[in-house]
Order: C-alpha cells, then structure tokens, then sequence
C-alpha cells in the first residue's frame, strides 16, 4: 500500500502526521509512505531524521492583503500545484493525507482532483485556512476537538478522533529515558519547551531560574528552540552556569527525543499547542502552560484553559509571565505534591491515547481494506 502524508511548516502539523505513518506501520506490512513537504519547514529537519524520504514543493502561505507578495505566492502555490500532480501520478498513492499547514493545500488537492481518497486532520478547535479550503475537495475530515465542527460547511464530512500520538511517546520506559537524557534518578523533572520553535517569554522567564534550580533537588529540561539557544546559553554563562549539562540544568535547541522527554517529566512548562498538549495529556503530566498569545483566534489560551478547566494545568497569560510567578507556581506545586498528583491524575483523563487507533481506522476504511 502507497500512502502520501503531507504537513508542514511547524511540528504541531508533522507530528500527527509522523504519528500516522508509524500506526501505519504497525498495521500493515506492504507499506510504501512517503512525505511531501516545503524546503523551508520544519519537515525538512524532522521527516528525513525520523527515517522517512520527503519531497518538497515550492508553495508558501498567502499574505491577506493585496500586493506584490500575493502575486508572488500565487504564483508559486501555482507551481506547487504543478509539482504536486507530478507527485501524485508518479507515486501513485492510495491515500494522501493532510495534516495541516500550507504546503498540504497543493499536493491534497491534486490528488482529490486525481480522485485518490484524501483525508485531513486539523489538529485545533478553530481549524486553520489551509484545511477549510482542502475541506470541500477531501474525502473525510478528522478533528481533535469537537468545537472545529462549525467552521466547516461539509459536516457530514467530519468525524472526531482526537489528535494521533507516536506511538513510541506512549511505550517510552522513565528510567531508560532517564538514561537517554543523562539525567539522573533520584531528582525530579521539570521539562520546559515552547512549542516546536521555542518562546521567548518563556525562555526569558526560565532563565532566571537557573541560579534556584542549580541549587536544588529539581532537574531542568529547558528546550530552547533552535532560534534562541545562543542567546540562552549567553545568559547562562554570564549567569555562572557553565557546568550546563551538570549542575541539575540541561539546555538543549531541540529534541529529537521528545519521547524520552515526556516520558521523564514531572511537571512541563509550555505553550499550549493542541499537539504537545496532545502528547502531555496522554502521558499525564501536570502542566503551566502559557498559551502563545498570537495564535489565530487566540486557540491557545482555549486550549489551555480547556486543561485548566479540568485541573489538569495552571495558566499564566504571555504578558503577565514572570520569573518571580513562576517560581511561586513550582514552589506551591513541589510543596503540596498532593496537588501535582491531583493534576497529574487529571492530566491522564484528558488523555486520548486511542485517537491514532481511530484514525487508522477511519484510513482503513477510506480504503476498504
Ligand atoms: C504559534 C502557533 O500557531 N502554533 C501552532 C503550532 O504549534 P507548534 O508547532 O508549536 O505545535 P505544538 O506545541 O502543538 O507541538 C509541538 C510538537 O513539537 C514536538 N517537539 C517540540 C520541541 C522539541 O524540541 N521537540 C519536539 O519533538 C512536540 O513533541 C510536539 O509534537 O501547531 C499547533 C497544532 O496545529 C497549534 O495548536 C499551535 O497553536
């Protein structure tokens, strides 16, 4: 079987679709994936290391207003879609699908247009521009939150599955990934990140944690995000902390791993994408998520308050987030561990550990397999 995924631009849209090549994977054995992607996303680092081959298109998003930039991209999206049906008639797959971001709009719609089965997975509750447009050509339409629904006009198209986790977040053994990270045993873990390209509020705000953390029995993760780790690790030095992979603090750009991550951590610091919250919940970790204020219709700050909602996370707006708050939230948590196992417990309940099996499903039957 021949199965084209496509995604892009930022992890939130490659992971659900790495989770489903490997549900895939562990459901049939003749498979043939392949990943269609941009040059400039992040697909172009993540897929080809997580051992899939991607090929790229050359299509960029869509300015709103009117301008030369417009012109431009159309132009390009027209090339993409050139590119794209030449994809789809070489490989021959028997199922493309999208799992959000712009670069899925070409390659989806010239298989719907080759009649090829096409399914899309929208990840959030207000679903994003790309996928409202695919929804009218594609087959089926998976959503991670029921609340999507709404926005799109062929309802009858969409089912809910939840948001499909790699399955080796669920299996991952703490200890072993204790060992993974080289982080030792007997302390606890906060594991900090800001998305897939990291925050700068957030790092801001960690750093001035380091001198606390260093001294206590607590281990820090920080995630920068590739973009800010010089900076971080110059805020460090100047800090005094050069033992970085030692004294209780590991800074790091990016984590492949992030299995191991999840796995070892007791509480996460982050923003409050719908895919790492996927991954959170699943593993059932408490959380302090700061939702990233910018994102369309603010999807964040109801991502996260959908978490606090249900004790499973404490919430810090972007523009009140503060060394000094987070350290008082961590303190209280670290004291009354009661609290941190109620979150923890309420975590795991929000949790959809199921939602790849239904999608492979939902694939399945697309198929008729
Ligand atoms: C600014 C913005 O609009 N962000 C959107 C983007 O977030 P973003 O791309 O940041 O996605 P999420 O926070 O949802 O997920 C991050 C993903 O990256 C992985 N990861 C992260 C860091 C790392 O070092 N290694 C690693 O593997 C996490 O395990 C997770 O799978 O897509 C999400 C899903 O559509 C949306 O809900 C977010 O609102």
């Amino acid at each position: 079987m021949k199965v084209l995924i496509s995604g892009g631009g930022t992890g939130g849209h490659i992971y659900p679709g790495l989770a489903i090549a490997r549900g895939l994977e562990e459901e049939f054995d003749d498979l043939e994936i392949i990943f269609v992607g941009t040059k400039q996303g992040l697909e172009a680092d993540i897929v080809p290391k997580a051992g899939y081959d991607l090929k790229t298109i050359s299509v960029q998003g869509l300015p709103r207003k009117l301008s030369l930039k417009l012109f431009k991209s159309i132009l390009k999206t027209g090339v993409g879609l050139i590119e794209a049906r030449r994809i789809v008639k070489n490989f021959k797959p028997d199922i493309v699908i999208g799992t959000g971001g712009y670069v899925c709009g070409p390659i989806v719609l010239a298989a719907a247009l080759s009649k090829v089965p096409t399914l899309i997975h929208e990840q959030n509750a207000y679903p994003g521009i790309t996928n409202k447009l695919l929804s009218r050509f594609v087959d089926r339409i998976a959503l991670s939150n029921i609340d999507a629904k709404k926005y799109f006009k062929s309802k009858e198209k969409t089912i809910l599955t939840g948001n499909p986790i790699r399955p080796e977040i669920l299996k991952k053994d703490r200890s072993e990934a204790l060992r993974d990270l080289g982080l030792a045993e007997d302390k606890k873990v906060i594991l900090v990140f800001g998305g897939s390209r990291g925050a700068r509020s957030i790092n801001q705000a960690v750093i001035g944690l380091y001198p606390k953390i260093k001294r206590s029995n607590l281990q820090l993760l920080h995630i920068t995000g590739k973009q800010d780790f010089d900076f971080v690790i110059e805020k460090a030095n100047e800090m005094g902390i050069k033992d970085i992979e030692r004294g209780n603090i590991m800074i790091k750009p990016y984590l492949y791993n992030m299995a191991a991550a999840l796995a070892v951590a007791n509480l996460v610091i982050s923003r409050a994408g719908a895919t790492g919250l996927a991954e959170i919940t699943a593993c059932g970790i408490p959380a302090i998520l700061i939702p990233y204020p910018y994102a369309a219709e603010n999807h964040q700050l109801h991502n996260a308050q959908s978490l606090e909602k249900k004790g499973a996370a404490k919430v810090i707006l972007d523009d009140q987030l503060t060394t000094e708050l987070l350290n008082e939230f961590i303190n209280d948590l670290f004291t009354d561990q009661e609290e941190l196992i109620e979150m923890a417990d309420a975590s795991k309940n929000l949790g959809q550990p199921e939602a790849i099996e239904k999608l492979i499903n939902l694939i399945k039957d697309l198929l008729g397999v």
